[in-house]
């Protein structure tokens, strides 16, 4: 049999509704419509074609970059695309390009910093792309620590400007997109310094390069930093490096939204919190955190693709070999990537609603959800991003020798994909953001104010610090509220754990980085929580399609159980579980595999099929 029949033959045998399913993928019929229609337009037109990219030179796939994006700009005027399809146009283009930063985090910093002039003296030319501008924040000294930024913007009220500045070599920007070669603007943080006195970090504008020649402007120095990581890949953007000379802009460039100087040179805070400053981090991570679903998706359908057709042993007789997605261990390693990226499906969506309730109370001037949002964005973002990377580079070796070939889509993927892990926030210095709420939280426990949202399980923790799992039998793992109150206990236990060692050292930020590993692996724990929680509300929803809803349960199953194994140790340090309990789970789990794999033969591969549009580049 060819590739395609083996293909063809498995998706034949699929015993569910696949319209419907691809439509809980999108999370609602107009999402797939869109989705599907801008997916053929750009696999259609062969300027954005993608097959030989990683064999262009650094120049030339910077160029073909260039083109793409202009090409893409024409395109979405030509036919008046909305902001969803656009964005999603941008999706199927599938190459790192300057505009993520312009769109991504420029113009939304102006929109969630500025105040109401700011944003409408910029955001006119922003949206038409007549200015083109990045997010210039990290330096080349500091990345994670926003505070120990050293750019200097000193007000001067002679002139009613500030004076922008990069006193060290350290203090140089470091990392920005866009910046290198394309940026005409940048969103710069820089520490606010009036009469002497240093108020922090804060956002400015400040133009980089002339509107007419595009050359630097006087005592800008700027440039781009390299080559990255593999061929092809992130090296479509131009990652910049930037250094002010006593550069001048005027006062209104500082973005007002939060903080205030006067034309008198005074400071003032508004009775905003300061936090609100990283909002556009916020943004962007909550972000990150729905695309983390469509990488591991495309991973996991290469790998399936791959483990259907090629067969190796128990030839008998002279027939076929066995197809590799028969062996048991390769349903462990892949079956477990499918349905984590449902689960991050689901989680990314509940994120995004999260998101828009918190940018609602922020407008009516309630900030009481900004901490659990930022522990939120923070946790699932380096959850998601870690397990999606480790999951694509599973992938490639599910594919044997042939998923190091770059025409395995694989590498190039993998590339693009792991600087999600360090760039918004290096994913263990997050968990610490996490694990600091969760101290604050379990501190609070006994004053009486209760935990609500992602965290109200802490209220419930008197019984969950004590409880004993019920589970007799392997079937007893398959029910929701079970798998939930050990994803609770675990995540209880390991909280208070952390915060009652923390009360053994006097000091607690020395408590807090000797006990950092505990700390990371909770907030890991308390996040983990959050994405089953979401899952189990999901199949609580009404999906309609004939056998939709069972493979989602089978998929919540082999997600959340696949969990309790590999975190065996923590769920039964913990107490709620026995080891015994943790063997059942595994057995369901086993049976679980065979269930997808024999009762429904090609239920889990007909899932990942579904989404091959997603896979423009060349691949199996
Ligand atoms: C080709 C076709 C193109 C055509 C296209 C045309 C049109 C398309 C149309 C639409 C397309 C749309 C595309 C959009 C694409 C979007 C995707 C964008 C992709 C982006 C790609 C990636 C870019 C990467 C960019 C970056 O990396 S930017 C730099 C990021 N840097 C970091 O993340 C630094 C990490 N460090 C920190 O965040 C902080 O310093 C810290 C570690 C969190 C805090 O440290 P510290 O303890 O020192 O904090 P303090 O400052 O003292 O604050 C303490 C208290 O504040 C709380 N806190 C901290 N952060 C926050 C926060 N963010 N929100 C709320 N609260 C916060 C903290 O918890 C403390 O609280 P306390 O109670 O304990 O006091
Ligand atoms: C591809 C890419 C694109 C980027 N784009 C942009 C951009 O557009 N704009 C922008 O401003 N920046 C950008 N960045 C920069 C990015 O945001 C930073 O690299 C990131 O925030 C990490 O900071 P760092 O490099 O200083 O890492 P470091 O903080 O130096 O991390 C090094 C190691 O130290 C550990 N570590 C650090 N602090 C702690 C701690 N407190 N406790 C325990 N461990 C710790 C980390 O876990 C890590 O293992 C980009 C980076 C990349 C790779």
């Amino acid at each position: 049999m060819e590739a395609l029949d083996y293909h063809a033959e498995e998706r034949r045998k699929a015993e569910f509704d696949v319209e419907e399913m691809k439509i809980v993928w999108a999370g609602s019929r107009q999402a797939y419509e869109i989705s599907d229609r801008v997916a053929r337009l750009v696999a259609s037109d062969p300027v954005f074609r993608k097959d030989n990219r990683t064999m262009l030179s650094r120049k030339d796939l910077f160029k073909d970059t260039l083109r793409k994006a202009a090409h893409a700009w024409k395109r979405i005027i030509e036919l008046r695309l909305s902001e969803e399809e656009a964005s999603k146009l941008r999706f199927f283009v599938d190459q790192p390009v300057f505009t993520d930063l312009h769109w991504g985090m420029f113009i939304p910093a102006i929109k969630g910093q500025g105040n109401e002039e700011q944003q409408q003296k910029w955001l006119p030319m922003a949206y038409k792309m007549q200015i083109i501008g990045c997010y210039a924040q990290t330096e080349l000294g500091h990345g994670s620590n926003v505070q120990g930024l050293e750019t200097t913007a000193t007000f001067d009220p002679e002139t009613d400007e500030f004076v922008i500045h990069s006193p060290t070599l350290t203090s140089s920007k470091w990392w920005p997109g866009g910046l290198g070669k394309v940026s005409t603007h940048a969103l710069i943080y820089a520490r606010l310094i009036t009469d002497g006195q240093d108020h922090g970090v804060h956002g400015f504008i400040v133009q980089l390069r002339s509107l007419d020649d595009h050359l630097p402007l006087p005592g800008i120095t700027v440039g781009d930093i390299g080559m990255k990581f593999g061929s092809g890949a992130y090296n479509s953007m131009d990652n910049g490096v930037l250094r002010f000379d006593h550069v001048r802009i005027l006062r209104d460039q500082m973005l007002m939204g939060v903080s205030q100087v006067t034309r008198e040179g005074k400071f003032m805070q508004s009775d905003v919190p300061r936090q609100l400053v990283y909002g556009t981090m916020v943004y962007v991570r909550q972000k990150i955190v729905a695309d983390a679903s469509c990488a591991l998706s495309r991973a996991v359908c290469i790998a399936t693709r791959y483990s259907v057709v090629r067969r190796q042993f128990g030839s008998h007789n002279g027939g076929p070999e066995t197809q590799v997605i028969d062996y048991k261990t390769q349903q462990s390693r892949l079956f477990p990537l499918l349905a984590s990226a449902y689960a991050f499906r689901f989680v990314g969506e509940w994120l995004k609603w999260l998101y828009t309730d918190v940018t609602q109370r922020l407008q009516a001037s309630d900030f009481s959800t900004l901490p659990e949002v930022h522990a939120c964005t923070a946790g699932l973002k380096s959850v998601t991003t870690s397990a999606t990377a480790d999951a694509i580079e599973e992938c490639r070796k599910l594919c044997g020798g042939h998923g190091y070939l770059s025409s395995s889509g694989l590498p190039e993927l993998f590339a693009v994909y792991v600087p999600a892990c360090t760039y918004e926030g290096d994913n263990v210095v997050l968990l610490l953001q996490v694990a600091r709420f969760l101290m604050k939280t379990v501190s609070q426990l006994g004053s009486g104010k209760k935990p609500v949202g992602t965290i109200a399980y802490m209220g419930r923790s008197e019984h969950l610090l004590q409880c004993r799992c019920e589970v007799e039998r392997a079937e007893d793992w398959l029910k929701p509220n079970v798998i939930l109150e050990a994803f609770e206990a675990r995540a209880a236990r390991m909280s208070v754990t952390c915060a009652k060692n923390l009360n053994n050292f006097a000091n607690q930020e020395e408590g807090f980085a000797q006990l950092a590993t505990d700390l990371a692996e909770a907030a890991v724990a308390h996040v983990q929580l959050i994405i089953v929680s979401k899952f189990i509300e999901k199949l609580q929803q009404d999906i309609p399609g004939k056998g939709v809803k069972r493979q989602l349960e089978i998929l919540f199953n082999v997600y959340a159980l696949s969990l309790l194994h590999k975190h065996l140790g923590d769920f039964v340090a913990s107490g709620c579980i026995t080891p015994k309990q943790g063997a059942l789970a595994n057995e369901q789990l086993r049976l679980l595999y065979s269930q997808v794999h024999f009762d429904n033969p090609s239920l889990l591969l007909y899932m990942v099929l579904l989404l091959e549009r997603l896979l423009q580049s060349t691949s199996f």
